[in-house]
């Protein structure tokens, strides 16, 4: 909801009251906040000002006075024994926010200026949700979420199913020994559930904390089981015949030794130089992190003196929460831009009015795809949230609809935004098919021609299994094109000693070694140099078998859809991905080009000839050691192409293995089997059909 200025300051206290309220039940009872925190945090303090500011505006319902949060319907209640508070948080993220803090502990336990610096516990602050262990004679019994503070939710079922949190206490046997501590997920493990769901099309979730939140307040324990979650500890609540640590930094280290997760990136720090020294310290750290912070916290360590501070409304006088600059923001959507991966994934891209998140200032996040982006409606002219954490690229997670203006732009179509074609090359886009459903990728089809995908494309055909050009790797595609030596396969045919030899690190034997390598390319199968094209959806059985079905290359780029669905186990998918191949006029430029380079193979009724016949149709060889002059894949290329099979293990169901020198435990087994064994020599004869 739009907050505008309004006159009175009565008026604008009830309308941040309702405004926070909302995204607080959005956030803390559903799991699915539509504002970042910065944003809520920006209004809670303007409140808060406010009702300083005329203290006859504070009602005991606003969100400053309590702690927010419900019990949702399905879980059972829980009644905290000690109430689960907040933290006050500095949202100065500069060193003052740390000296404020100092000097106001200082003044509220009445030090003298010049007595000593106090001893602080510094502790990173863990996005995640907050729980209450409860352990009973050393044995877990009730997990709950803070709720509003008074009563949480019983959750143990789902966090027994996190490895990190000890079902028994080590060594503690305590009637009653509460942990308090904040359950998490990893940068890493919430990347990788996201693309789960991105892959299955369903919703993602905004940063690691909601996604935390929901899972522990999933009520399919099932579910909750399959999100990867962490844990950390780092206080108490109810405690029974336990000797509490006097310090706070020791019962840290007594929690650990006890087997509970504690954070090893922790200190015990004096005054606030000390502190100003930890905040900055962890800042440089954040991004390298494994999960999300949005802060440290600060905590009197001796436990005495926390005591004497004692508490205020929601919060501890004795802790605070020093932030860093947030890691989600608002920013205003102006364009989307359509970018072309290696692979010739079209990716599209937010242009943003630039904001400063996550540390540095972001103008381009991506939005993953067009499915995603659907599905979160996501419209040039919008407000969207962006988020930047680690060295993740920074990402459009949501859309604030309540700032949607008029005059919005359309629901995102990617094929009509770029009218069907590669913003790069022009060629055909196409969706990327599987057999469970349509995928949300869309790619370019040039992938011979397209410069987007050049490097990808000559190291594919470059491969052990297309042709097997040795030498031609990674880095030095990456120097060929970069320095524009090679823009295309084609070009590489025409690389000469001088020119690699002038390369950075190459040595003249190394680009004699290369040009040596690249004219043996030349001599090559069809069945290689199809798969070697890297059409999608043909791998190199799908190679082979096209290859042997139409004999030559010509009848195979002429074919229709109906002809290659006769080809054995092409279905209609891969039919009409190679089609479309096919039918971009820029791919066949390329594959002419490389014939008139020397490429070459065996074709048609020669192919078929040189194929023989069909001696091991129905055959099983397995093939171990090394052989005396055939290489492992070309002994496979032989057998297949008399129409046998090569597989990795022997069984009962292979005819003949095929053992070269250092054969092993397949021969071993072989000879246990009472199988038929065979030399190099003796597998040349069977395919001769001298046998
Ligand atoms: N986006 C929204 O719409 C929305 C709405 C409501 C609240 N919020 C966010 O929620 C937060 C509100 O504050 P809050 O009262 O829930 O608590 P808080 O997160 O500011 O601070 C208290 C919490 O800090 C956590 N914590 C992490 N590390 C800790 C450590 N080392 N020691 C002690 N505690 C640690 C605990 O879970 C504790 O409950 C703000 O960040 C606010 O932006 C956002
Ligand atoms: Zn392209």
């Amino acid at each position: 909801m739009p907050v505008s200025i309004p006159s009175a300051p009565a008026e604008r206290a009830q309308a941040l009251r309702q405004t926070l309220n909302h995204h607080a039940h959005l956030y803390y009872v559903l799991d699915a906040p539509t504002l970042p925190d910065a944003e809520y945090d920006r209004l809670f303090q303007e409140l808060q000002a406010l009702e300083a500011a005329h203290p006859e505006l504070l009602t005991p319902d606003s969100p400053t006075q309590r702690v927010i949060g419900k019990v949702l319907d399905g879980f059972a209640s829980v009644r905290h024994a000690v109430p689960m508070l907040s933290i006050r948080t500095e949202t100065d993220t500069e060193a003052s926010g740390a000296e404020n803090f100092d000097a106001r502990v200082r003044r509220e336990l009445e030090l003298a200026p010049e007595a000593a610096a106090l001893d602080y516990a510094a502790e990173l602050k863990f996005d995640g949700l907050a729980i209450n262990l409860r352990y009973e004679a050393g044995v877990l019994v009730c997990a709950a979420t803070r709720g509003d503070g008074e009563s949480g939710e019983d959750v143990t079922q789902n966090i027994r199913t996190i490895g990190q949190i000890p079902l028994r206490l080590a060594g503690v046997n305590a009637p009653v020994l509460e942990v308090r501590g904040e359950v998490y997920m990893r940068r890493d493990d919430f990347e990788r559930l996201n693309e789960r769901q991105r892959q299955a099309g369903e919703k993602t979730f905004v940063n690691p904390r909601n996604a935390a939140a929901g899972a522990v307040r999933q009520l399919d324990p099932g579910i909750a089981a399959q999100r990867p979650l962490s844990f950390f500890a780092y206080g108490l609540g109810e405690v029974q015949g336990w000797e509490v640590p006097a310090t706070h930094s020791g019962l840290l280290d007594a929690l650990a030794t006890m087997g509970l997760p504690v954070c090893a990136d922790r200190a015990l720090v004096q005054g606030a130089a000390g502190l100003v020294d930890f905040h900055q310290r962890m800042g440089a750290k954040r991004d390298a992190l494994p999960f999300d912070i949005d802060g440290v916290v600060y905590k009197v360590n001796e436990r005495a003196l926390q005591q004497r501070l004692g508490f205020v409304s929601r919060e501890p006088r004795w802790a605070v929460a020093h932030k860093y600059p947030a890691q989600e923001q608002l920013t205003l959507l102006l364009d989307i831009d359509i970018q072309v991966g290696r692979t010739g994934k079209l990716t599209p891209v937010a242009k943003l009015a630039p904001v400063f998140v996550g540390g540095t200032t972001v103008s381009n996040a991506t939005l993953h795809n067009e499915e995603e982006t659907r599905r979160k409606d996501v419209r040039i002219g919008d407000t969207v949230i962006v988020r930047r954490a680690g060295d993740v690229i920074p990402e459009v997670v949501g859309v604030v609809l309540e700032r949607r203006p008029a005059d919005v732009g359309e629901p995102f179509d990617l094929y009509k935004r770029l009218g069907g074609q590669c913003p790069v090359c022009q060629s055909e886009i196409a969706r990327e098919e599987n057999e469970a459903r349509v995928s949300v990728e869309w790619r370019c089809t040039g992938g011979l021609f397209c410069p987007a995908q050049r490097k990808q494309a000559i190291l594919h055909f470059a491969g052990r299994r297309a042709l097997d050009i040795e030498g031609l790797g990674d880095k030095l595609v990456d120097q060929l094109v970069d320095v524009g030596i090679v823009s295309s396969l084609p070009g590489l045919y025409k690389l000469g000693v001088a020119k690699l030899a002038a390369l950075d690190r190459m040595a003249d034997k190394s680009a004699q070694n290369i040009v040596e390598a690249l004219e043996k390319s030349k001599h090559t199968t069809l069945a290689r140099f199809l798969f070697g094209l890297g059409i999608r959806q043909v791998g190199e059985t799908t190679a082979k078998d096209l290859a042997r079905h139409f004999g030559g290359l010509d009848a195979l780029m002429d074919a229709s859809t109906e002809q290659l669905l006769e080809v054995k186990d092409v279905g209609p998918i891969v039919a009409r991905s190679i089609h479309t191949f096919f039918a971009q006029a820029h791919n066949r430029e390329v594959v002419e080009q490389l014939r008139a380079a020397g490429l070459s193979w065996e074709e048609g009724e020669g192919a078929a000839a040189a194929r023989g016949p069909q001696v091991l149709l129905g055959k099983t060889l397995v093939l171990t050691g090394s052989l005396p002059t055939l290489s492992r894949e070309q002994a496979k290329e032989m057998i297949e192409a008399a129409g046998g099979k090569v597989s990795g293990s022997v069984s009962k169901k292979t005819h003949f293995l095929v053992a070269g020198a250092e054969a092993g435990s397949k021969l071993a087994k072989a000879e246990e089997l009472g199988l038929a064994v065979l030399d190099e020599a003796g597998l040349l004869a069977l395919l001769q059909g001298d046998t």
